[in-house]
């Protein structure tokens, strides 16, 4: 690994399965022999920090949350300052290979500063609309790896992965996507396996 933590990004709507990706992901780091950090990022309160660190799956230092106030967009966006300062005291005090960045937001236009993060993803939901891909949110269309979870609701919700999965293709041809359901951590491997590919193992991406 390099000296510099890989910093990866996480981002999506409110409760498209961010956390509980982290909380899959992390076994798998920790299997593969590499250190993991993780900062979140929430409204008004700690609440994903929390869930991290009560989880067991990482050491409680090793969690950092940001109260992002209003707006989220900006912490990850316009000034991601605080996000970085967080990130660099994690790297300060520990020898990391990753620090995993998980930011909600409401719409679909979060998106990670480059000066923040080395990588990013995006998580939708596709029980929360299969019109999602097709309505272009710059999330969708410019994280490195866009992950589509809880395929498992779709035919439940009446939600056509079929029509998903054509107007992904169409609108990020050329990027990696995923199908995901998380309910199960096997859900997660393939996830790992693209990140361990692009973003640790691969050649810079930004
Ligand atoms: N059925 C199903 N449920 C899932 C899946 N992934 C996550 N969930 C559930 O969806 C709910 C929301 O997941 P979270 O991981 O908390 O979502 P989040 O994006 O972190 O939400 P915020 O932090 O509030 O933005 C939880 O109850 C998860 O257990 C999935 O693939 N299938």
């Amino acid at each position: 690994m390099s000296a510099k933590a890989v910093r990866i990004g996480i981002g999506g709507p409110v409760g498209s399965g961010k956390t509980r990706l982290i909380e899959c992901l992390l076994p798998l780091i920790h299997e593969a022999g590499l250190k993991p950090a993780v900062i979140t990022n929430d409204l008004v309160t700690l609440e994903d920090a929390m869930r991290v660190k009560a989880s067991g799956l990482i050491e409680e230092t090793l969690v950092i949350g940001v109260e992002t106030g209003a707006c989220p967009h900006t912490a990850i966006r316009e000034d991601p300052s605080v996000n970085i300062q967080a990130a660099d005291a994690l790297e300060r005090d520990n020898s990391l290979d990753l620090i995993l960045i998980e930011s909600g937001g409401d719409n679909l236009a979060a998106t990670f500063s480059s000066e923040l993060v080395d990588y990013w993803i995006f998580v939708i939901d596709c029980a929360a609309g299969d019109d999602i891909p097709r309505k272009r949110g710059l999330g969708m269309l410019q994280a490195d790896l866009l992950i589509v979870n809880k395929v498992d609701l779709a035919p439940h919700v009446g939600a056509d992965l079929n029509r998903i999965r054509h107007d992904v293709q169409v609108n990020r041809p050329q990027k990696a996507t995923i199908y995901t359901n998380l309910r199960s951590p096997e859900g997660a491997w393939e996830v790992f396996d693209i990140i361990k590919r692009e973003a640790l193992f691969g050649c810079a991406v930004h």
